[in-house]
């Protein structure tokens, strides 16, 4: 193959702006020690950076991979899955392939100086805050790379390590293992090899089982990764689509059902390039993978029976979304954290004592400005309940408030609730997340930062911090005070909704304790132990509007 190059004329010399991004949006990705952790919340920064003036710095992901020609893998697979995504995508392209639904035809490497000047010329002038790599051709790519990281450092480093492509055709050196292995996998916060390559960083070993890919997972952590997705696409024999995410001490199965279709091409780039999106968004690191494993099965779902090209493996739409809203239907509605500024929680017993039905008081506190929805019936019959459960479920969605279950994983399911909240004698968060997939609402109750920091690493969306005043609604509950709900605040990478004994007389306190993460309160006996629920919450609501306007006020 002839390389034919364009030679530009020298370049201007940009001055090394070298930024250091951390904390800038608040993206919770824990992070090398030898790096800043990133804590700040995203809002204050921006507003205080924008002065009132409107502008607003759009997530950002930089992918630095090969262009597909058929335009389901590579860059253009890249480019697609961020815009899906609401993220930025610009691209710095280190080989051009000749490729389609056979297999690829040719590979053409771009100079490592050219992918230098690219890398330069993007990172020195645009905010990028995730760089994903994929296809790196050669050592000399993975060195220009890493001294280009070094110069100008991101928030987050995704490495796909792509070697062969699905058809069998070889998209790096050999050679390249060891430029992975001894520089690049040092630098990155999550590498997501398929069987093949990470069989290929481990000599050779077979993978065939999810036990094996733990194992190897584990292994490939030991090369420097802060995590390690190994994606088993291509696990024999599965009829879930099975990935294994290794966070350093634990491995988690990931499952999603397996779509059947020919229409897999890209697959391993759409997915490291949503991690990469969601991480730009502000996602932890758990989360990202589950909602990037989200997209990748709604895709392929939504694709199965297109047709493009005459070959074995054919591409995937991600423009999906736009196409048809009834197709969005099945995927996670976004977990939206300001959602728990007035939290809602039923209680039977307070029912029962002013005789009203489950759904009246849900309405009741609906009318009043509560904008989200906990049912917490200790008591009640399971049939009864799920029969309830699915009677307020409908009031909350034609109100769009969220309605969450206490505990009972099954009666959130049987009525399609979108979560559940679980204490810490309930079922673990963890498991909660495998029955209930990736697109509910899960809540954790959290005294202390090692259960807040577990809630986390286990998946879930928020927690509920107290009880902070002494209530009557939980028996023998310790009191943490606002001086513990501030220290598990602080230390939660998770947004927080503050529990027990709060009321219109008290929340402002609560509120002004000066924890970004904190979104809202939560409120049982001060809105349900009450003759007029409508009138309690509309109080509340007010008391919580002054306190926020207030916090704004003094940034
Ligand atoms: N048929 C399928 N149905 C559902 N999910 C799938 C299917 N095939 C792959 N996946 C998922 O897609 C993601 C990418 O995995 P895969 O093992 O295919 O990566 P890859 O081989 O690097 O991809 P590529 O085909 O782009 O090279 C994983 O989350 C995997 O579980
Ligand atoms: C350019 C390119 N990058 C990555 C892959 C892996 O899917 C591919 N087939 N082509
Ligand atoms: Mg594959």
């Amino acid at each position: 193959m002839a390389a034919v190059f364009l030679t530009l004329p020298s370049s201007p010399i940009f001055p090394p702006t070298a930024r250091v991004h951390a904390g800038r949006r608040g993206v919770f990705v824990a992070r090398a020690s030898a790096r800043a952790p990133m804590i700040a919340p995203m809002s204050e920064a921006m507003d205080a950076e924008n002065g009132g003036r409107g502008q607003r710095n759009m997530p950002h992901v930089l992918t630095v991979a090969g262009s597909d020609s058929g335009a389901g893998a590579g860059v253009q697979a890249d480019i697609k899955a961020c815009g899906a995504l609401g993220v930025y995508c610009s691209s710095v392209i280190t080989a051009v392939t000749a490729q389609n639904t056979v297999g690829v035809q040719g590979v053409h490497p771009v100079p490592e100086e050219f992918v230098a000047e690219q890398l330069r010329s993007v990172l020195s002038d645009m905010e990028v805050d995730i760089v994903k790599t994929g296809m790196l051709p050669s050592v000399g790519v993975v060195k220009v790379l890493c001294d280009s990281l070094k110069e100008f450092p991101v928030r987050a480093l995704v490495v796909d390590p792509v070697m062969v492509s699905t058809s069998g055709d070889m998209l790096s050196e050999p050679s390249n293992l060891a430029g992975y292995r001894n520089e690049l996998f040092a630098m990155a916060d999550i590498v997501t090899p398929n069987l093949k390559e990470a069989s290929a960083l481990l000599g050779g070993v077979s993978l065939r089982t999810v036990a094996d890919m733990c194992s190897a997972a584990k292994s490939i952590h030991n090369l420097g990764p802060r995590y390690v997705l190994v994606k088993g696409g291509d696990l024999p024999d599965s009829s879930d689509a099975i990935d294994i995410f290794f966070d350093g001490e634990e491995c988690h199965e990931l499952y999603g059902s397996r779509i059947k279709t020919r229409n897999t091409h890209g697959t391993g780039c759409t997915l490291a390039s949503c991690i990469a999106a969601e991480l730009a968004k502000g996602s932890p690191m758990l989360h990202a993978v589950q909602t990037a494993k989200a997209f990748v099965e709604s895709a392929l779902n939504y694709s199965k029976d297109i047709v493009i090209g005459n070959g074995p493996q054919g591409p995937f739409d991600h423009l999906f979304r736009l196409k048809s809203q009834n197709d969005n239907v099945g995927l996670k509605p976004q977990f939206d954290a300001n959602d728990l500024f007035l939290y809602a929680v039923t209680d039977s017993g307070m029912n029962n004592k002013w005789d009203r039905s489950i759904t009246d008081a849900v309405k009741a506190s609906i009318e009043g400005g509560a904008t989200i929805i906990q049912l917490r019936e200790k008591d009640a019959e399971t049939r009864n309940f799920v029969e309830a459960a699915m009677a307020c479920m409908e009031i909350c969605r034609s109100h769009g408030v969220p309605l969450l279950i206490n505990d009972r994983v099954d009666v959130a399911l049987a009525c399609d609730a979108d979560g559940v909240h679980v204490g810490q004698s309930d079922m673990p968060a963890r498991v909660v997340r495998k029955l209930l997939g990736p697109r509910k609402i899960i809540g954790v109750s959290c005294k202390t930062p090692a259960q807040a920091e577990q809630a986390w690493i286990d998946g879930a969306d928020y927690i509920g911090c107290g009880g902070v005043f002494p209530t009557t609604t939980k028996e023998n509950n310790l009191t943490i005070g606002l001086d513990g709900l501030k220290a598990v605040c602080l230390a939660s990478k998770l947004p927080v909704v503050a529990i027990g004994g709060i009321g219109p007389g008290n929340a402002h306190s609560v509120m002004k304790i000066g924890a970004p993460n904190l979104k809202g309160v939560a409120a049982v006996s001060s809105l349900f132990d009450r003759a007029c629920i409508v009138s309690e919450a509309q109080r509340l609501r007010s008391v919580l509007m002054d306190a926020s306007s207030r916090a704004r006020l003094s940034v």
